[in-house]
């Protein structure tokens, strides 16, 4: 009988099996599919180099990831300088992205101005998730740019263009593209803003060279044989102090805990004994994934910085809304693009090479023509991937974090949940996931010392 079993090998499962073995515990870690990493993903392109087809960019307040990816001596990059291309209402217009953006940049004064029109977005966020009849009664404002609400709440130039830079990159989308309403839904599952603000180092986000699948990869490495591959949980029979876990094809494992790492959609895929309380359920309906195809366009050189572009656009139409540079040195052109929202599902059904045509007609659009052909793509739907089923994560109707975060996340008897979507900070990005996983095992091990007493 095992201490815990610990279902999926994502980051939330890889950081809860790494600290309870370190802790002396013995686990097993069922993983359903024939790799670790869940949403982690590297792939190779056709010339042997790496892409990353799931999460990929950590914030400056990402402080478990950055800890994690320096403890394995991986190397992170941040993006380039260069102008980004912004869309809106059938308009193209370039905007010049400075980088880093330190804080020091700043007067006090515009440092204050930033400062309160940060804590005034936290209590607007606050209100909403806690008072959605107030939200339904705002709803028209709520549907303001978030770039008009800038525009008034804040009153310096410095602290508008700081405040603007902070929404991309914590956001990944221009202010003027995205809706008040979009904006305080983020912050209040989880995006802090003002970590970005406080970590010195300014608003960069970065990425790791050669793909975060390294670190997954590694974590795994340290925990060997502990790690069982292509093993779904089918069947989970939970009392006090004991569980029994069946797998597709039969085999059982038996333990005290255990840890459930799959994303809440996921629940209804598994059978409970006894079943879980219907309003975990309910919940889980009620958060549906997001739905995102995470493409590659490969080109042999990166043509639109001679263009001085950033390769970073923002469209508010179309189907592919937002692109970011990811090519490594000057000899490859590398473009990551999202085809996402309601579209996504959509385009997944089409072929992959008209998806790929799909991408390219939109950088012309917004760069220009391109010198030459690609000379690869890739992507990855991950809607349908069988042991996701969307992603980045799922998206909290308004009001519905604050009733079903506590719900959510509490363990049932012997049974903790972990992962992206139960954290209560970062919801939905890796620290959330690594967050999460450190406050089941520390659960676990309190009880664990509590019964040695
Ligand atoms: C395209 C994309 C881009 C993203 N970009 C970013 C980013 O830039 N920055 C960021 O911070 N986050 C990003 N994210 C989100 C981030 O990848 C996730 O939040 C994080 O990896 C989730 O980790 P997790 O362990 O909670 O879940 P997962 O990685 O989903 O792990 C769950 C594991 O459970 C396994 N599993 C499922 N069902 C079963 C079963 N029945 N039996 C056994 N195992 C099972 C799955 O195979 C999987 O390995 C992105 C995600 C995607 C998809």
């Amino acid at each position: 009988m095992y201490d815990t079993i610990i279902v999926g090998a994502g980051l939330a499962g890889l950081q809860a099996a790494t600290t309870l073995s370190a802790a002396g515990k013995d686990i097993v870690v069922l993983e359903a599919r024939d790799r670790v990493g869940g949403r982690v993903e590297n792939i190779a392109l056709k010339d042997g180099r790496i892409v990353e087809m799931g999460g990929q960019w950590v914030s400056p307040g990402h402080e478990k990831m950055h800890a994690l990816i320096d403890a394995q001596g991986l190397q992170t990059v941040e993006p380039g300088d260069g102008d980004m291309v912004l869309r809106l209402g059938g308009k193209a217009k370039k905007i010049h992205v400075e980088q880093p953006a330190a804080q020091d940049d700043l007067s006090p004064f515009e440092f204050s101005d930033l400062g309160q029109a940060l804590l005034r977005l936290r209590r607007l966020a606050r209100k909403v998730t806690d008072n959605p009849t107030w939200a339904a009664a705002n709803d028209r404002w709520l549907g303001q740019s978030l770039q008009q609400w800038q525009d008034v709440n804040l009153r310096t130039e410095g602290g508008r263009r700081y405040f603007a830079r902070l929404v991309e990159k914590a956001l990944g989308i221009h202010p003027e593209i995205t809706t008040l309403e979009n904006a305080l839904q983020r912050v209040s599952t989880g995006v802090d803003l003002e970590s970005y603000v406080v970590t010195s180092g300014g608003v960069r986000q970065a990425r790791v060279v050669g793909g975060l699948a390294q670190l997954t990869d590694e974590m795994a490495r340290g925990l060997g044989d502990r790690i069982r591959l292509s093993t779904p949980v089918t069947r989970v029979e939970h009392a006090e102090g004991h569980v029994i876990v069946t797998c597709e094809g039969g085999d059982r494992f038996e333990g005290s805990s255990l840890v459930l790492t799959t994303p809440p959609r996921l629940l209804k895929t598994i059978d409970f004994e006894p079943d879980l309380p219907a309003e975990r359920y309910d919940m889980a309906d009620k958060i549906p994934a997001g739905n995102v195809i995470k493409a590659f366009l490969v080109y042999d050189e990166p043509w639109w910085r001679d263009r001085g572009l950033s390769g970073q656009m923002s469209w508010n139409e179309g189907a592919m809304r937002i692109t970011f540079d990811t090519s490594d040195d000057e000899h490859h052109g590398i473009l990551l693009g999202f085809f996402e929202g309601g579209e996504a599902s959509g385009y997944g059904k089409l072929s992959v090479s008209l998806r790929q045509r799909i991408f390219e007609e939109a950088i012309e659009r917004a760069f220009g023509p391109a010198p030459r052909k690609p000379v690869d793509y890739v992507d990855r739907d991950w809607l349908a991937e069988k042991y996701t089923q969307g992603c980045h994560a799922a998206h909290f109707a308004p009001g519905l974090w604050t009733a079903a975060g506590p719900v959510i996340g509490q363990p049932l008897g012997s049974m903790y949940f972990a992962g992206a979507e139960y954290a209560s900070t970062f919801n939905g990005y890796m620290e959330g996931a690594v967050r999460s996983a450190d406050a089941a095992t520390s659960a676990i091990l309190d009880v664990a010392k509590s019964s040695e007493h």
